[in-house]
């Protein structure tokens, strides 16, 4: 069977994966796409990596939203594609290349099939950090072109393709990422009482970072921390001078995120007294949560159900991920959803191959609602 545009396109940009606000490629080729449709009907700006496209509707009464992210993480590719990542060590491991398709796609259907209303579609970089959404947001471009609604989606591995799920309410956790140094002192491995060492330290910090969900947050709200990089030491026979840990904190509430955080902040002075050492710690970037506006998300999901037989409806629970897409939600109604790709391998894994079949689907959906919602008074 002929491959579709818009897989073609998944497919190309896969091979480009680019880190948070470095999507320079990225951006170029959705350009060059962009820049060979109808000009008459779209107006476009740039904005740092990013990309704002606006269709100007024919009789607008509001300007709907559609946001895609648009970065690469750094996970070396595992996959069995013919069309694997080109840059050694980057991957779109996270459905951002799926995302940037459908995206292209709706901007097409669009072009071609003129609506009442105003369109805007975000190409949002730094989505994996260090988050591109509330810049984007606070910036001119964005203030010339402000939607009234707002929408998104996300790949997910675990559902069907045809299958999409979503709530009203809370999808997504808050969160923080979390970056400790220790710094104590060197020495050979034979002298350990001449030098402090700094993989134990870790080790231990590590450990006692395990008990503040189990012991410091109430049992009925959630809390999540993960240490997902640990560096230290240079050799085996070499007392370690430093280690740094870095991880991700994600709470649903910010009562929650604050007791983590003063928490991890007394385990590392217990660390720095313990060990003799000095330890700093960096919160990085934070998420606000992803809050999906009631009455639109309820409303999207009875349509769903009633007029959409090809579409199967899940109504989730909320998830730990974290989408800096919150940030758009917390001023402008809207709601992201989750969308099947049926893979056995989850997001940021070396081996997730999404199913293609999911981009028809998904633009196939989108338009249809934004239509929908365009012929309200
Ligand atoms: C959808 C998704 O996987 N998003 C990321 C966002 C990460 C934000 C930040 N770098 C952090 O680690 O806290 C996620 O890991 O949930």
């Amino acid at each position: 069977m002929a491959t579709s545009t818009f897989v073609q396109i998944r497919r190309d940009l896969h091979q480009i994966p680019e880190p948070g606000f470095q999507e320079v490629k990225t951006q170029q080729y959705l350009l060059r796409y962009l820049e060979g449709l109808p000009q008459d009907r779209v107006q476009i700006q740039t904005w740092r990596t990013g990309i704002l496209v606006r269709i100007p509707g024919t009789d607008p009464k509001r300007t709907i939203a559609w946001r895609t992210d648009m970065d690469g993480l750094p996970i070396a590719e595992e996959t069995s594609y013919p069309f694997r990542s080109l840059h050694e060590g980057f991957m779109h491991a996270c459905g951002h290349d799926m995302h940037m398709s459908i995206a292209l796609g709706l901007v097409t259907h669009f072009v071609h099939h003129p609506i009442a209303d105003n369109l805007l579609f975000l190409f949002q970089p730094a989505e994996e950090g260090p988050g591109g959404a509330l810049p984007m947001m606070q910036s001119e471009e964005f203030a010339l072109w402000k939607p009234d609604c707002i929408f998104a989606l996300h790949i997910a591995p675990e559902y069907p393709v045809g299958q999409i799920a979503t709530k009203p309410g809370i999808l997504f956790a808050n969160t923080s990422e979390l970056f400790v140094d220790l710094v104590g002192k060197g020495g050979h491995a034979a002298f350990p009482h001449q030098a402090n060492d700094m993989v134990v330290a870790g080790s231990h910090l590590l450990t006692q970072l395990q008990s503040i969900v189990s012991r410091n947050i109430d049992p009925l709200d959630s809390a999540v921390i993960t240490v997902g990089k640990i560096e230290s030491g240079t050799k085996q026979n070499i007392i370690a001078e430093r280690a740094r840990l870095e991880g991700t904190i994600r709470t649903f509430s910010m009562e929650s995120m604050a007791r983590v955080k003063s928490r991890i902040e007394a385990l590392v002075k217990g660390i720095e007294a313990g060990f003799a050492c000095t330890a700093t710690i960096d919160y990085g970037c934070g998420y606000c949560q992803v809050y999906n506006e009631e009455a639109l998300t309820e409303e999207f999901m009875q349509w769903v159900s009633e007029e959409c037989p090809d579409v199967t409806l899940i109504h989730c629970k909320e998830a730990m991920t974290g989408e800096d897409f919150g940030y758009f939600l917390s001023e402008i109604p809207g709601f992201l959803f989750w969308l099947g790709v049926n893979t056995p391998y989850g997001l940021h894994h070396s081996k997730i191959e999404p199913s293609e079949d999911a981009i028809e689907v998904a633009i196939h959906l989108v338009s249809r609602y934004f239509t929908k919602l365009s012929e309200r008074p």
